[in-house]
């Protein structure tokens, strides 16, 4: 499709460059024919004439400009969902900062596109135009035109070899000293209240600077080799009217043509040398666009396309083993259970154990490395992401609540339901305390908005996790901002889903939400170390092994 674009683009170039010879032929034609003969209406013949080529060409360089837009637009329209999408799944494996550069990449590849630097190859493609007209005009400009696009030529692969790994380097510095401070940035509050800031201010202009001083050695070199193409091209058109004095002297070819000739070669030459001039533009365009390849290869996933609104079957996790990609250690190793509809699973165990993890898979948000989760029967992973999200809900440890207003939130940013909206709060007895906020549901939260305590996001959340009455419910440690009728709020809330029907897995430290699980897994080193009813696993921990779990978690 963009090669189609292009290909249209390049058409219209062609007729552009053609029309740019109105000028030229023009001042031939006066020269030779008006001055000689004396006749007005030739002149005015030709003037005519030339109106309306430059009318044309004007019209064409109009649509062409409209073509680079639509080029630019279509690219924008059809990549930035993939490549949202994309930025998501990476911004799981490698943080957001990074993630967000994806998005910036394609913003700034549209707006190269639609830039001159795109035009130049296009109409470099044409030059033999030029070049043909000069042979007409006499075969010794044809050559020096042919040899100067030669030099012009050798100086755009000079500034290739002198320049761009070191703004490849500069580049790639600039996107990552980007993400660096936007990582940073994350964590304002704590920045500012630990007097961080004058080391991190340090490490900040550390990464600037050299990205800067990449870029202007880069730059240095690619200006050089463009004064020194640039000096030549002037040169070259100075040779080319001393060359046609020459043969107007000689009576070889005409005054006219000296100076069409004079004005061909530097049309010839201009698109050599703006894309030596733009060339920083090209490495950048090119640097990002292969990153939005790799951010696309490298998120790619394949996921069923069937919509599957509802489930009954029991939850099952069949040897699971994950690590993350590119390590050898994994963090889950073998882990096995089930879990009926109407069941709570408590998962306990001590820190890095692997919970987390744990969750973040049973909600399909990464790949098992070998085994799989099953929700029905059907692999959580791969179920299609709109359909499996109404029948999940998750409240992760880091309380993500996304700018927009609290109803928004709680029902996923999507067309809201008032009355489940309203179901859901309830259930997580948080409906008053939204009541008692600035507009109520209709208050904005986020960056700059209304700032929440962490009791009340952590509530926000679990009424967002239970917007729809989910089948599944999986909450990492929701009762850790809680205080006790928020933990008691979280039982009642926790038993209402049970009696619903739903699958609750609770993942949590504080043993005094336990009580309300009907299993109990402790997780230790990625293994399972007990897994059974309730009570069952709180006695065969109590005296013996898995006591420090019993401790971290379960035990009571
Ligand atoms: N994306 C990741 N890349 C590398 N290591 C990771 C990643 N995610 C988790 N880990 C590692 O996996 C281990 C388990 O982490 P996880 O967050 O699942 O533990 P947890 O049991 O939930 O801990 P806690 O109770 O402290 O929240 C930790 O050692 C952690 O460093």
């Amino acid at each position: 499709m963009f090669l189609a674009g292009l290909g249209w683009a390049a058409i219209l170039s062609a007729f552009v460059n053609i029309l740019q010879l109105t000028v030229p032929l023009y001042m031939l034609q006066v020269h030779d024919r008006v001055l000689n003969s004396q006749s007005i209406d030739t002149l005015v013949m030709l003037s005519i004439a030339a109106a309306g080529a430059l009318a044309l060409y004007g019209t064409l360089e109009f649509i062409r400009t409209q073509s680079f837009q639509v080029i630019g637009g279509r690219l924008l329209r059809q990549l930035n969902l993939p490549v949202l999408e994309a930025s998501i799944r990476a911004s799981v494996k490698d943080g957001s900062a990074k993630a967000a550069q994806g998005l910036r990449d394609l913003m700034d590849l549209r707006t190269f596109m639609t830039s001159p630097a795109m035009a130049a190859p296009l109409e470099a493609l044409w030059s033999p135009i030029f070049l043909v007209t000069l042979f007409f005009l006499h075969p010794i400009y044809g050559i020096v035109g042919f040899l100067a696009v030669i030099v012009i030529i050798a100086g755009n692969v000079a500034t290739d070899l002198l320049t761009r790994n070191l703004l490849k380097e500069a580049n790639k510095a600039q996107v990552d000293s980007v993400a660096l401070v936007a990582a940073d940035l994350r964590h304002a509050e704590a920045i500012e209240a630990m007097g961080m800031l004058p080391a991190l201010s340090r490490r900040w202009r550390a990464a600037q600077l050299h990205a800067v001083a990449l870029a202007e050695a880069g730059n240095s070199r690619a200006k050089a080799v463009s004064t020194i193409t640039r000096t030549l091209r002037f040169g070259i058109q100075v040779l080319v009217l001393a060359i046609g004095a020459v043969l107007v002297i000689n009576r070889a070819a005409s005054p006219g043509a000296m100076i069409a000739a004079s004005i061909l070669m530097g049309r010839l030459l201009l698109p050599f040398d703006s894309v030596i001039d733009n060339w920083r533009s090209w490495v950048n365009a090119s640097a990002g666009w292969r990153r939005l390849r790799d951010l696309l290869e490298e998120n790619a996933t394949a996921r069923e396309t069937m919509t599957k609104s509802s489930t009954e079957g029991d939850l099952v996790v069949d040897r699971v083993v994950y690590a993350v990609p590119g390590q050898d250690l994994p963090i889950l190793k073998g882990v096995s259970f089930s879990v009926s509809p109407g069941e709570v699973l408590g998962i306990v165990g001590p820190s890095a154990a692997g919970k987390s993890t744990l969750a973040r898979l049973l909600v399909g948000i990464v790949r098992a490395t070998a085994g799989g989760v099953y929700l029905d029967g059907h692999n959580v992973f791969l179920w299609e992401r709109s359909s499996f999200g109404a029948v999940v809900g998750y409240l992760p440890q880091q309380i993500s609540l996304l700018e927009g207003t609290i109803r928004d939130n709680i029902a996923r940013m999507g067309e809201s339901d008032p009355r489940a909206v309203i179901e859901a709060a309830r259930t997580a007895d948080v409906h008053e305390m939204i009541g008692r906020l600035p507009l109520g549901y209709d208050t904005p939260i986020g960056d700059g908005k209304l700032t929440l305590s962490g009791g009340q996001r952590q509530r926000i959340g679990l009424a967002r996790a239970l917007y729809g009455r989910p089948r599944l419910i999986v909450l990492d440690e929701p009762n850790a901002s809680l205080d006790a009728a928020g933990e008691t709020a979280l039982m009642r809330a926790i038993r209402a889903a049970k009696a619903d029907g739903a699958i609750v897995v609770l993942i949590a430290h504080r043993p005094s939400i336990m009580e309300i699980a009907d299993k109990l897994l402790v997780l230790e080193g990625g293994r399972v170390a007990q897994f059974g009813p309730r009570t069952d696993v709180v006695a065969a921990l109590t005296p013996g092994r898995g006591r420090a779990a019993a401790e971290a978690g379960a035990g009571r």
